[in-house]
């Protein structure tokens, strides 16, 4: 009575094996949290196991809740196996001082990139050149299959690789990159709905070999991805390089010129090269994926759809004088048809179809309902991006959707909402324009 309605619950497992009835049913884990959305209205409860979890799944509750009081939800709930590795350290299982601190930085320091030159701009553009002109020069030499998620990953990894040390891969080093992304994959096929949810304790005592294996592959990835940040520190320490704090070239320099000026200061002793590892590994770990998976989605709806490849490409050469310049994300705000386009390759794509959860601290109320403290609550984006009452035929890929009614943009937030929302969601958008 202290939540909001949803399906009846068991002692210990709460409503799992309904969840798991309706996604069999249903075919997946989104219409599945569509159906209770129909069933038990936009707010409703699941209890998994012990713990009451709320899903929103309207965009003006969301907005109500996570960015009118978007305070009383900035601390996310993670699964007990990402607190222990991450000690409270990076950006994604952080909570509290640190997480506040290392979010503002990397804002900031994203934004930094593109004032004055659009640095961000001119990397994605010259990685897309480079990776074309591959594509160009195998076609010469006969060969004609492209395999697009190869393709889309190594662009997106080196375009992110770029971002953060300056260095994008080609040739010379795609080993780096084949060998960075073989690490990720199989650190995400190690991990079971089991390894989420139980507490650490007990899947070292019981299970000490899986233990061992997941923290391994963790510590593993970040070491990887920050050794070259851990080069460039031992450089500045011994002399070897100077740092221009007022004009960084890449996210690392930032930070070390942060941490350098902290230091002077005297101040915090939240930027250290520890925290720095974590947080390249959390750029990178959220940031590859997501979006090549994006990219791949997209891909595969425009040759589903080329009806509207014609429309984009016709807005595109009226907007560059006919193809004479490239395109530039200052035509963002002409090109409507393509803009349509990504909001519905990103409503289809459902990236994250199971949202990261919040702490509820405090009791309170949500569309009318309690929500007592001691549970967890999250906008429940994939159900948001089917919900058949706000995007009409929602399963129709159909861009035009966003032209008849272009308010309905707003409804589409891939990227999360509110004070934990996505860190790169403008690389990412400028990557996917
Ligand atoms: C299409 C691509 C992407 C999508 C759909 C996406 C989506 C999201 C979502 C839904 C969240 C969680 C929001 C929440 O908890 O409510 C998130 C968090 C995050 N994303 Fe992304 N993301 C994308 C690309 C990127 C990129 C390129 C980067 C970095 C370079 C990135 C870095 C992060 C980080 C660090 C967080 C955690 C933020 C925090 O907890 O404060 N993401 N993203």
């Amino acid at each position: 009575r202290k939540f909001p309605p949803g399906p009846t619950s068991l002692p210990l497992i709460g409503n799992i094996h309904q969840l798991i009835y309706y996604c069999w049913k249903h075919k997946g884990v989104v219409p599945a949290f569509d159906y209770f959305r129909q069933t038990y209205g936009d707010v409703f409860t699941l209890w998994l196991g012990p713990i009451p979890h709320v899903s929103i799944c309207d965009y003006e509750t969301s907005q109500e809740v996570f960015v009118k009081n978007g305070n009383k939800y900035k601390d996310r709930f993670l699964p007990p196996i990402f607190e222990h590795v991450s000690e409270n350290l990076g950006l994604v299982s952080a909570n509290g001082e640190s997480w506040a601190e290392m979010r503002r930085f990397a804002l900031l320091a994203f934004r930094n990139m593109g004032v004055g030159r659009d640095l961000m701009e001119e990397r994605i553009l010259a990685e897309l050149d480079v990776r074309c002109a591959e594509i160009d020069d195998d076609a010469v030499n006969g060969k004609t299959i492209v395999h697009i998620s190869d393709f889309f990953d190594l662009t997106v990894g080196s375009v992110i690789n770029s971002v953060l040390i300056g260095k994008r891969f080609d040739f010379h080093n795609k080993d780096e990159f084949l060998k960075l992304k073989g690490l990720m994959d199989s650190s995400a096929d190690l991990f079971t709905i089991f390894d989420l949810t139980v507490p650490v304790w007990l899947l070292k005592k019981f299970c000490p070999e899986r233990y061992r294996r997941i923290v391994e592959s963790q510590v593993e990835i970040i070491n990887f991805v920050s050794r070259e940040a851990n080069e460039r520190y031992e450089k500045v320490k011994s002399g070897e390089l100077t740092i221009n704090s007022e004009n960084p070239q890449d996210f690392v320099e930032a930070y070390l010129a942060k941490m350098e000026q902290e230091k002077e200061k005297g101040a915090t002793n939240l930027y250290s090269m520890e925290c720095l590892k974590h947080v390249i590994g959390d750029l990178w770990l959220a940031g590859q994926d997501t979006t090549a998976t994006t990219l791949v989605s997209g891909f595969n709806q425009l040759v589903n759809h080329p009806e509207v490849i014609k429309k984009c490409r016709e807005e595109l050469m009226r907007l560059t004088d006919n193809g004479s310049r490239p395109l530039s994300l200052k035509d963002r705000a002409e090109s409507h048809y393509l803009n349509a386009t990504i909001a519905e390759i990103q409503r289809h794509a459902s990236i994250l179809n199971v949202n990261f959860w919040r702490y509820n601290h405090e009791a309170t109320t949500v569309k009318g309902y309690p929500v007592d403290s001691g549970s967890v609550i999250t906008a429940q984006l994939g159900a948001l991006h089917v919900n058949n009452d706000i995007f009409k035929n929602a399963e129709k890929f159909y861009p035009e959707r966003f032209i008849e009614d272009p308010k309905l943009l707003n409804q589409v937030i891939p990227f999360g909402i509110g004070k934990r929302s996505c860190v790169g969601e403008n690389i990412a958008r400028s990557e996917i324009y």
